[in-house]
């Protein structure tokens, strides 16, 4: 991991992502360019305006088609595999994210490869779901554990990597409203820099900066209650 609280730039220069379908080419990003340090970063915008494509590009699970797109000045095409250490990906859902059968194994995979003893990697985990309220679900099936504690269990599966920057593609739409605001206060109160996909405006506004996508383009970018209140009465309001 980076220094603490050491926020990543991220920059994009003139950005365009577009897929190949049976009926021609769809632009899901066109010639975006940004640049920011902020330490929580919402992206909204309508279904289908670019989000999930813009977080994807911060990974490298998607490839820019043109221009170029750098994460703590790292090429996210060119130097692919350090981007993939330095910024974690928490997906909608989190059945995509547990790969193990139980919760204890599942956390336990996230630290493989790091070079820490079984005995370590024990300990870790023993910490990791005391924290979470967790301690007793730690042999049980992961996947029978409820929506929230399976969000907060692919969070800290993505967490036990220790990844610098956390990108998270719409991590409380499948949660109620309690799990969502838990999740939220999670995400929010991390010392890694944040990047949040959400439909969930009250979740944005508590952010320090957002992202606003419309048809493919980045049509605002500042601070969220101005670019919320954009988003509601251009874009939402619009017949
Ligand atoms: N792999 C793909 N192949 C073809 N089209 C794609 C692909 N990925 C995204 N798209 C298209 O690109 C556009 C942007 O998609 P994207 O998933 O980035 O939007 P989004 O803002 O995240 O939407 P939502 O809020 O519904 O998740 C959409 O028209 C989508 O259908």
């Amino acid at each position: 991991m980076l220094p603490e609280h050491a926020d990543s730039e991220i920059a994009l220069s003139h950005v365009t992502v577009r897929h190949p379908t049976a009926s021609g080419e769809v632009t899901a990003l066109h010639d975006v360019s940004l640049m920011t340090r902020a330490h929580n970063i919402a992206v909204i915008g309508l279904n289908g305006s670019g989000k999930s494509t813009f977080a994807r590009l911060l990974n490298g699970l998607r490839t820019p088609t043109n221009g170029v797109a750098t994460v703590a000045g790292l090429d996210t095409v060119k130097e692919a595999r350090a981007v993939r250490k330095h910024v974690g990906f928490v997906f909608t859902n989190p059945d995509a994210q547990i790969v193990m059968p139980t919760v204890a194994e599942d956390l336990a995979f996230s630290l493989r490869g790091r070079g820490l003893s079984k005995g370590q990697i024990a300990e870790r985990v023993t910490a990791v779901l005391a924290e979470n309220g967790l301690a007793a679900h730690a042999d049980l099936p992961a996947h029978d554990l409820s929506g929230g504690q399976k969000q907060m269990l692919a969070i800290q599966a993505v967490l036990v990597a220790e990844p610098s920057m956390i990108v998270a593609d719409e991590p409380t739409t499948l949660l109620d409203a309690r799990n969502a605001r838990r999740i939220a206060d999670l995400l929010l109160n991390l010392p890694q820099q944040c990047v949040i996909v959400t439909h969930d405006l009250e979740l944005a506004a508590r952010c320090d900066d957002a992202l606003l996508f419309d048809e493919a383009r980045l049509v605002a970018h500042g601070v969220p209650s101005a670019v919320i209140e954009r988003y509601l009465s251009e874009i939402v309001a619009r017949p």
